[in-house]
């Protein structure tokens, strides 16, 4: 019989999963607010315009071929990225500080940092905050760190745990390295305010412990690209050493394109180019070198400045959208007298909601509403539309009353 004969049956990932669930249900009522995806007023996925317009230049460019990019990727998308996150007048960028490699998205950053930190880091213990998004832990156990929670999200509040936070970022030992969500906290929509940020920088730098910034919604928290970079920033500021994972996959709607970037600051720019060195010996032997196409779809954009000014208003207008499904959510349920505070839906930023509701009020939303969502209550409110808010708000009032 097969050498795979016992092989088990793994079970379907808990974000993903629940589009799977949702393709097999045939109800015309059925809505998906499990992926974090972006969809129109329509229910649609959205290509924003300036990507077709990118897209057009480069199909029209005939000096354009399909070549190797180098191990580091594009260097152009590299250089562009970097600016992205750190700012135009970054001094780590003027000092040369930054290492920056083009990876396979926000995952394949986030792995590719982790890799490399096994194999040159002195410390393997991660902290990640308590919840974070699913995959974070299995990414780093993978690549051979070990991650350990540090106390993030009051249920009872529906906001930050920030005593908690600092005091378990307190006890972490010396240099552990600590993953944070650089803006939009996926599952939670809880960021600590600027000045709480201040308070956990001086706390990371008094321990020397190692920031590790996933920044997979940069502009779609609050609108505004700097804005939404404002944490990392703070820590470069600083002078003192960071790694940041960058995903392009919401913000510029390239989610299947794998467009994302690792950059890690150091304080030399003799140390930045050994350890780029050091990179290029973690992706080679991984995937070899990075996918070109969303690359340069992303390079095109950001190095052209009216390119960009129209990013930015379309970015804008998605964060906007989902602003508004926060409010119309939040109405709903208000005019429908639904038992319990909902005042989190408003206050929340990023993609999600955090509802607060437990899995046998998902399960019973979805057997009866044809809703689908992940099993920790979390609503991806860009699913929503004017359209669908009054049967989700329908849902949720039946399930807690
Ligand atoms: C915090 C965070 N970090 C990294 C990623 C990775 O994104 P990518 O650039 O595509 O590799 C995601 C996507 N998470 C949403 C998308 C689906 C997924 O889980 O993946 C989600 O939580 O729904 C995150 O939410």
């Amino acid at each position: 019989d097969s050498v795979f004969a016992n092989i088990a049956k793994a079970p379907e990932d808990p974000i993903l999963g629940v589009t799977v669930a949702y393709n097999k249900d045939s109800s015309p009522i059925k809505l998906n607010l499990g992926v974090g995806a972006y969809r129109t007023e329509e229910g649609k996925p959205l290509v924003l315009n300036v990507v077709r317009r990118a897209e057009q230049l480069l199909v029209n460019d005939p000096s354009r071929v399909k070549e190797y990019l180098p191990i580091t990727g594009l260097a152009d998308f590299n250089k562009l990225s970097a600016k992205l996150i750190f700012g135009a007048d970054s001094p780590a960028i003027q000092e040369n500080r930054v290492a920056t490699v083009q990876c396979l998205s926000g995952t394949g950053s986030l792995r590719v940092g982790a890799e490399f930190l096994a194999k040159h880091y002195h410390q393997n213990s991660i902290y990640i905050p308590q919840p974070t998004w699913g995959n974070h832990p299995k990414v780093f156990t993978m690549a051979g760190l070990s991650p350990k929670y540090y106390r993030y999200y009051d249920p009872e509040t529906r906001g930050l745990n920030f005593q908690g936070l600092l005091e378990d970022l307190s006890s972490a030992p010396s240099g552990a390295i600590v993953l944070l969500h650089a803006c939009a906290h996926n599952p939670t929509g809880v960021d600590p305010t600027v000045e709480q940020w201040e308070q956990i920088r001086q706390l990371i730098r008094s321990k020397g412990l190692l920031p590790f910034f996933d920044s997979a919604y940069q502009g779609f928290a609050s609108g505004s690209l700097d804005a939404d970079a404002q944490s990392v920033r703070i820590f470069v500021a600083d002078g003192g050493e960071c790694l940041a994972a960058q995903s392009y996959a919401k913000n510029m709607g390239l989610y299947g394109e794998r467009v994302g970037a690792l950059s890690i600051v150091c304080r030399t720019a003799d140390v930045a180019s050994r350890v780029e060195s050091q990179l290029k010996l973690v992706i080679r032997p991984m995937y070899s070198n990075p996918p070109i196409h969303g690359a340069s779809i992303v390079a095109t954009i950001l190095k052209d400045r009216d390119m960009y000014n129209e990013w930015t208003i379309e970015l804008k207008a998605m964060a906007d959208r989902i602003i508004s499904m926060r409010q119309q959510l939040f109405d709903a349920l208000r005019d429908r007298g639904t038992p319990g505070d909902w005042s989190h839906i408003i206050k929340q930023i990023g993609m999600f909601t955090f509802t607060g509701l437990n899995t046998e009020q998902v399960a019973f939303m979805t057997k009866e509403y044809h809703i689908y969502m992940t099993s920790d209550g979390r609503i991806s409110m860009a699913g929503l539309s004017s359209r669908t808010v009054p049967h989700l708000a329908d849902a949720i009032h039946a399930a807690v009353t």
